[in-house]
């Protein structure tokens, strides 16, 4: 457990502006949070700082705007749904520096909560520019990171503000690691790790090390076309990063030598729209139509996945096996977290799952009190998991 200053450091800090760094990257469907449990952990944080009478200001990135401000990244959209968890008004700024931040924040009383706008709308802040960091630095007078999920990037408002604020470590930051190290810090083995979702191409690189940590990768979801493309099977119009085609046959050589088994969909549920009760069939994975795209594994798929948790005593799982938002390609990722759940439930099996969606997807299949954690983290967690350091955790312990 890494040693840093955390909130029983913070004392006398009625009036102090405390630059707060938390994880607001929520799942949204029309408009709507469809999973606040990362709002819900970061309260008792905020709380506690309001509570002390701190100007509590709030620095988040929502989406992957690319450094310009994007009508559907902003936080502004997620307000409500911060003011009902915390049952408190939240106060929101336009920019997250400049007059519009400084105007808001001056305007703060003694235990004000402010949301600044999405801090990715500048490109300084996924560059760790030091003239941005700077610039958000102007805004307080300390720095808490409570942003575990976000603690493998080296941004500004995850790591370089740490250089210029007194930093400490949030109630979530610190329970997250707590949590981590505990059920998994000398992991019971078999230990069967699920990776699937959406985010291949930053998250591909990792699966190289937790090969070498693991005894059987399953891959579901976008990461598994991903694979099954690399050899050679046409995925059609499937989510799929082609030119990661070696990346993924490296680690498949990879864990072939290191005696890690990878465990592929057999088959997969293919539709010819991205949406709800899209017309669908199951097909062999080998036989995806060049016109259709594979939204869910298949159901000899679920078999072999249920097979490889049942053989586990540890079970690691960042992102869900299909577009789980859309029925029915949630079947695969239900039938998956109620298995997994039931084994925790009977003693069998520490499971530990975590990511903004897989979280969402775990909650959807009302099983979430069954695991034994759910982290809000996915990448963050499988980095911690390969045993990398997280640059936003490094730099707290150096500051302490
Ligand atoms: N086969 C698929 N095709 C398209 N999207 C998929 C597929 N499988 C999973 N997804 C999507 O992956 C997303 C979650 O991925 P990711 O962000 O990597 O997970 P997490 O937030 O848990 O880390 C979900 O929105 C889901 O719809
Ligand atoms: O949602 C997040 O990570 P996750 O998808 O790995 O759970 C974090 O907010 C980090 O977002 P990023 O992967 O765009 O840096």
């Amino acid at each position: 457990m890494p040693a840093f200053k955390t909130l029983d450091d913070l004392t006398d800090i009625a009036g102090k502006r405390a630059l707060v760094r938390v994880d607001l990257n929520v799942p949204v469907a029309n408009g709507k949070v469809t999973d606040a449990t990362r709002i819900e952990r970061v309260a008792p944080t905020i709380l506690e700082l309001s509570s002390k009478g701190a100007k509590v200001i709030l620095l988040a990135h929502f989406g992957r705007p690319k450094g310009e401000p994007v009508a559907d990244m902003s936080l502004s959209l997620i307000v409500s749904a911060v003011n009902e968890v915390f049952s408190r008004k939240v106060l929101f700024a336009s920019d997250c520096i400049g007059p519009d931040a400084k105007q808001a924040i001056d305007g703060m009383k003694n235990g004000d909560i402010l949301l600044l706008e999405n801090t990715r709308f500048h490109k300084g802040e996924e560059k760790n520019d030091p003239e941005f960091t700077t610039a958000l630095a102007g805004n307080g007078d300390l720095f808490v990171n409570d942003a575990f999920s976000a603690a493998h990037r080296a941004h500004a408002s995850t790591e370089g503000l740490a250089h210029h604020l007194p930093a400490y470590a949030g109630r979530t930051m610190q329970a997250e690691l707590e949590a981590l190290e505990k059920g998994l810090g000398n992991p019971s083995r078999p230990v069967v790790a699920i990776v699937g979702g959406a985010k291949v191409s930053t998250k591909i690189d990792l699966l190289q090390n937790l090969v070498k940590r693991v005894d059987a990768l399953v891959i579901g979801g976008g990461m598994a076309n991903t694979f099954i493309a690399a050899q050679g099977i046409d995925v059609g119009k499937s989510l799929c990063e082609h030119d990661l085609a070696d990346t993924a046959r490296e680690i498949m050589k990879e864990a072939k030598a290191g005696g890690c088994a990878i465990v592929l969909p057999l088959d997969g549920v293919i539709a010819r729209e991205f949406k709800a009760g899209a017309a669908n069939e199951v097909v062999n994975i080998k036989e995806i139509p060049s016109d259709a795209m594979v939204l869910d594994v298949g159901p000899k798929s679920v078999e072999a996945v249920s097979e490889w948790i049942s053989k586990a005593s540890t079970l690691v799982w960042n992102g869900p096996l299909g577009a789980f938002e859309i029925e029915p390609f949630d079947k695969a990722t239900v039938a998956a977290a109620k298995h997994a759940a039931a084994l925790t439930k009977a003693g069998k099996l520490t499971s530990v799952a975590g990511g903004g969606d897989t979280v969402a997807a775990v909650n959807h299949a009302g099983v979430i009190d069954d695991f034994s954690y759910v982290s809000t983290a996915g990448g963050a967690f499988l980095e911690w998991m390969e045993g990398k350091e997280l640059p936003g955790v490094a730099v707290l312990s150096k500051s302490a």
